[in-house]
């Protein structure tokens, strides 16, 4: 029996030696110990109460549940607001398409006198959940004075300026409310249709797909670009996160001007992406917060539906970009459906031709794939895996099917190439169940750097990072055991996306001081009891049920 013990204690000593976790607690300070404590008390806590009630409308709750049906309990638990203040470094995968609230998007849009709305299928109670509303910004001489998209008179295909769509949307289908409400529902997923109606990865992709038809003609117009990327700003900043890496798709060759035209060059969408970032920067200095936005890269994206040959001109496009703004592209990559779209192993002609263009300039645009966001083992997406490792992918975005893959862990372990994980992303696209199913652990236990991303928030509502981080908060809960960690954890993931940015050395390292200063002030304060999470959990032996 103690032979057997011993060997047991040795065995798991050792198991555990070589996990991040481990070894980052063995050099945690004193107040980081502290608050690591306290966290892991205040989960426990909120386990035993909030995670273990019934909730109106809500059956069967666990940590790590289906983010749409948990989110109102997510938001009002101590840990997520918690979580709200951690400093989260560096947002390395995003779809700049996808990171505004939708209800803010439909009221920029809404102040938009050259946005009009149609639709080609009559509206009605019946029909409202899968007709989508077309938006597009029109030229003053096609303005029309039509006023309702819902009336009896209403010719389909007819432009309706939104305003006055709005203003009288029939009241049987809610009248101006029920139009936001449409508009909101054609931009977004709810819980019925991730888990009920379009409950498998293909069904929930047409959904998802339909939610960018819509939004991208009320972003792709320079009235609301600029103020639509000063919320993206202003929201993650808001949310901890210091800087960030979006993905921005260049597919559409012209963005629609103020007048109505569609002739606004890419080089124009940077200039003002650019200028707005400048002015943000400008703002946080005033206000004596340099330490909180350290600043943001384009990610040049197009999508992996285009031929070989038109892949040629949007690489070369980039390239021109980067050569105008060097500090404003960090990388390339295609975006898309990886199941049903082509694979990277299709424009191989392109892609090596891409490298050895650059060679020549002498310029670096590294790759920085989407991979493996599959359920599948040796698919076409899985596959992606490889190319993208053999065209040596600064990181991997999404990369969930690497855990079938020990012989490219090992790789990117090696090589430091992180993998991007969108947790939130990867159940609502229903690739995992709940987070106690994602591979999220496989990898870190493995070494490989990760960093958390929230991929598309406006049409999950996961908005900052905050929603992210606290779904994998759990992910360690069983075992509760001083060795496995929490808080720390997750700090040592915020700091890791710093480092796994595209920032040059000398910009690194400052933002690393910045947020290095950060974190220990928000350590601080869980140590020190001024978050009151002690005293909390003392008085109410449990936390309060919702
Ligand atoms: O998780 C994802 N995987 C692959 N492509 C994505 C994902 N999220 C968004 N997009 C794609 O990005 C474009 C908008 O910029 C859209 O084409 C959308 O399908």
């Amino acid at each position: 029996m103690d032979k057997y013990l011993s060997a047991r204690s040795a065995l798991i000593t050792e198991e555990r030696k070589s996990r991040r976790d481990t070894i980052r607690i063995a050099n945690a300070s004193e107040e980081e110990l502290q608050a690591e404590q306290i966290v892991r008390n205040l989960r426990k806590s909120e386990t035993a109460s909030i995670w273990s009630t019934e909730h109106e409308g809500i059956g069967n709750v666990f940590p790590g549940m289906e983010f749409l049906t948990a989110r109102a309990v997510i938001t009002k638990t101590r840990l997520f607001q918690l979580l709200c203040k951690m400093p989260k470094g560096a947002l390395l995968h995003s779809h700049l398409d996808a990171m505004v609230n939708a209800n803010y998007l439909i009221n920029l849009a809404l102040e938009q006198p050259a946005m009009h709305v149609r639709v080609n299928t009559r509206l009605t109670e019946e029909s409202l959940g899968s007709v989508h509303p077309e938006f597009r910004p029109l030229t003053p001489h096609e303005y029309t004075n039509i006023k309702s998209l819902t009336s009896d008179k209403y010719e389909l295909g007819a432009w309706v300026p939104i305003r006055s769509a709005r203003a009288h949307f029939a009241t049987s289908l809610g009248g101006p409310e029920g139009f936001d409400q449409w508009v909101f529902n054609a931009l977004t997923i709810n819980p019925t249709e991730a888990y009920v109606t379009h409950n498998t990865v293909k069904k929930i992709w047409n959904k998802f797909r339909t939610t960018f038809m819509v939004s991208t003609p009320l972003i792709r117009f320079v009235p609301i670009w600029s103020n639509y990327i000063r919320e993206f700003f202003r929201t993650l900043i808001e949310d901890g996160v210091s800087y960030v890496e979006p993905r921005v798709n260049f597919w559409h060759k012209f963005m629609v001007g103020e007048d109505g035209e569609e002739n606004v060059p890419h080089r124009q969408w940077i200039i003002l992406f650019g200028q707005v970032l400048d002015e943000i920067k400008t703002q946080m200095k005033t206000q004596g917060k340099t330490d909180e936005f350290i600043g943001a890269r384009i990610i040049y994206s197009t999508i992996r539906n285009v031929t070989c040959e038109e892949l040629e001109w949007y690489l070369e496009d980039c390239i021109s970009l980067k050569l105008e703004f060097p500090h404003l592209i960090a990388g390339f990559d295609l975006v898309g459906d990886e199941n049903v779209l082509q694979p990277l192993i299709y424009y191989i002609r392109p892609l090596l031709r891409f490298q050895e263009r650059q060679k020549e300039l002498g310029i670096d645009i590294p790759f920085i794939f989407h991979a493996g966001e599959t359920l599948g083992d040796g698919d076409a997406p899985d596959m992606n895996l490889f190319d993208a490792i053999l065209l040596g992918s600064k990181r991997i975005g999404h990369g969930f099917s690497l855990a079938k893959h020990p012989k490219l862990i090992e790789i990117c372990k090696e090589r430091g190439v992180t993998v991007e994980v969108c947790p939130i992303s990867n159940e609502i696209l229903r690739l995992s169940s709940s987070m106690p199913a994602h591979p999220l652990p496989v990898l870190l236990n493995n070494g490989v750097p990760v960093a958390l991303c929230s991929d598309d928030p406006s049409v999950f509502g996961n908005m900052g990072l905050s929603y992210d981080f606290f779904q994998v908060s759990f992910d360690f809960y069983v075992l509760v055991a001083s060795e496995v960690t929490g808080l720390i954890t997750l700090g040592d993931i915020a700091r890791q996306s710093i480092e796994s940015s595209t920032l040059d050395e000398t910009e690194k390292a400052q933002a690393l001081f910045s947020w290095g200063r950060k974190w220990d002030a928000f350590v601080k304060s869980i140590a020190d009891g001024s978050t009151g999470i002690e005293r909390e959990i003392a008085s109410t032996d449990g936390f309060p049920i919702i």
